[in-house]
């Protein structure tokens, strides 16, 4: 291999490598079998140009997949100031204004990036939900008082309240057009839809905006899993090209040394026959001529000799040169995918309380519950939800409400074994999974939470206020599935708020 054609297939290489992210998208099916193509000929060691024109064959399709992409940014982009457009245009709420800036000022910085849509997402329901719940704006103050004493003017709010959930729903739903998810997923989209376009109830609003960000969550896993998937491909090729360099390195090694045997073996063969001549006298000119010819020969052999031996050093030149390039690209490589573990594990976590979030909890309850059920053993959910949480953001702001996220799970943690699991499900509810644990144990162990958080006096502003929670259990049964366990535990976490809440329910 040539230094040029060695510097072309590592060209082409990290071409491959660097547009694997758009590759990785998998949604259209003639750019998924020209990715099969690329792979394909690096694995069969096929030369630069091979690998250079299926390339250049993928250009326009890339360049196609990449603008989808920024289309579909830009879907999401305007989805979200048609939503915060659509609640400024009430005349009767007031669109809190700082959040509102705050959450344009993180739309226009974060809108490219598809793993930030899910959270823009929920800051824009919390900003909803404000303004709904909110005071009416100055100028419609009268009408607020009325809607207190008028029951006519209240069902128009009411009306009114309905009408922006109706206008939300369907822009939530137009939204659902634009996930690129693999086909199996269509009918759930359908079915998201459906309800999001039927819906004119704010109380299903959050569960609804819950399933549209799992399918965003989905639809950015996928892309992550495929890269993932094709750079540990790519790692193994990266490891076979080495490894094709080392045996041709070696067998050069041979050949020149066969051909530095070969050489002198001639070299020797000119020595006798020119002994040889040397002894027939009589034919002096013919002596002459052929000891002429012979010192041709010899001079011509060592000329190519020293050739060879340059060609030799030129070409372990070069192939020292591949090998470290091969070398810094499978380092690219690798940074390549912690970068991409980064990702994930943010996409995992909240970003708010550092827990693992209801897509983390969603990809572990599966396999432990399996794993729990296989072995025989017991394992319970508590779901825990802090005791009025919407006072504390009214009585003291948004960032204490902020705080008192952070700090409670902390409590929990003091009170949990090791192998308990913790996650922030969403808004103020955290849910914890017991694993070889009875009822009986997780019961005792929820109430030691309770009592953790109850007894620890936040700090707000000064002052030391009381939190508590609630918490509602349930232990798997044979054969249960995760969701049907979650209800059971939720359904005791709403039994608990129903009774005067800050207390520990069990499904028995
Ligand atoms: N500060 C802050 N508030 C949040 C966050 N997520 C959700 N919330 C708020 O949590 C509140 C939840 O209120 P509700 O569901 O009415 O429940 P609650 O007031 O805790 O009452 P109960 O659960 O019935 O005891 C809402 O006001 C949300 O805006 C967050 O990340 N930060």
């Amino acid at each position: 291999m040539t230094e040029s054609s060695s510097d072309k297939l590592i060209e082409a290489l990290r071409k491959a490598v660097s547009r694997t992210s758009m590759l990785a998208e998998g949604n259209d099916p003639e750019l998924d079998s020209v990715v099969r193509q690329i792979r394909q000929v690096i694995t069969k060691g096929a030369n630069a140009q091979e690998i250079q024109d299926v390339l250049n064959d993928a250009e326009p399709l890339l360049i196609k997949s990449d603008e989808a992409q920024i289309n579909r940014a830009k879907q999401v982009r305007s989805t979200l100031q048609e939503l915060i457009g659509l609640l400024e245009n009430q005349d009767n709420k007031r669109v809190p204004q700082n959040e509102m800036k705050q959450l344009e000022a993180q739309i226009r910085l974060h809108w490219q990036t598809s793993s930030q849509w899910p959270f823009l997402l929920r800051s824009f329901f919390s900003l909803a939900e404000k303004t709904l719940n909110g005071t009416p704006s100055s100028q419609s103050k009268n009408s607020f008082f009325k809607r207190i004493f008028n029951r006519d003017l209240e069902s128009k709010s009411h009306k009114n309240d309905q009408e922006i959930m109706m206008q939300i729903s369907h822009t939530l739903a137009g939204l659902m057009n634009n996930l690129s998810l693999p086909s199996h997923y269509d009918e759930d989209i359908l079915d998201l839809k459906k309800a999001l376009l039927g819906n004119d109830n704010i109380q299903q609003l959050p569960g609804l905006l819950d399933e549209v960000i799992n399918l965003i969550m989905i639809a950015i896993g996928k892309t992550q899993e495929s890269l993932a998937n094709y750079l540990n491909q790519l790692n193994k090729q990266l490891a076979s090209i080495n490894e094709s360099i080392s045996s041709s390195y070696h067998s050069q090694k041979t050949l020149s040394e066969s051909r530095e045997g070969f050489n002198s073996k001639l070299q020797r063969q000119v020595t006798d026959t020119s002994q040889a001549i040397q002894g027939a006298n009589d034919l002096e000119s013919l002596k002459a001529l052929i000891n002429d010819r012979l010192s041709t020969i010899s001079s011509t052999m060592t000329e190519y000799k020293t050739q060879m031996v340059e060609q030799e050093k030129h070409a372990t030149q070069s192939i020292t040169l591949l090998k470290n390039k091969v070398t810094r690209m499978e380092k690219d490589t690798v940074s390549l995918r912690s970068l991409l573990q980064e990702k994930l594990a943010q996409a995992m976590t909240d970003s708010l309380t550092d827990l693992p979030n209801r897509t983390a909890y969603q990809d572990a309850i599966l396999p432990l519950c399996k794993i729990m059920q296989k072995t025989q053993k017991s394992v319970c959910l508590a779901v825990c939800d802090i005791d009025h949480f919407k006072k504390v953001n009214d009585t003291w702001g948004h960032l204490a409400g902020d705080k008192v996220l952070r700090l409670v799970p902390k409590q929990i943690r003091t009170v949990l074994a090791k192998e308990d699991l913790i996650f922030r499900y969403g808004g103020e509810e955290f849910v914890v999974a017991f694993p070889n644990t009875t009822l009986a144990q997780a019961v005792k162990r929820a109430e030691d939470i309770r009592l953790a958080v109850a007894k620890t006096p936040f700090n707000m502003q000064g002052e030391p206020v009381s939190i508590s929670i609630s918490i509602g259990i349930a232990e798997l049964q044979v054969q249960e599935n995760p969701e049907s366990l979650f209800a059971r535990a939720d359904k005791q976490l709403y039994l608990a708020k129903e009774a005067g809440r800050n207390r520990v329910m069990a499904n028995k």
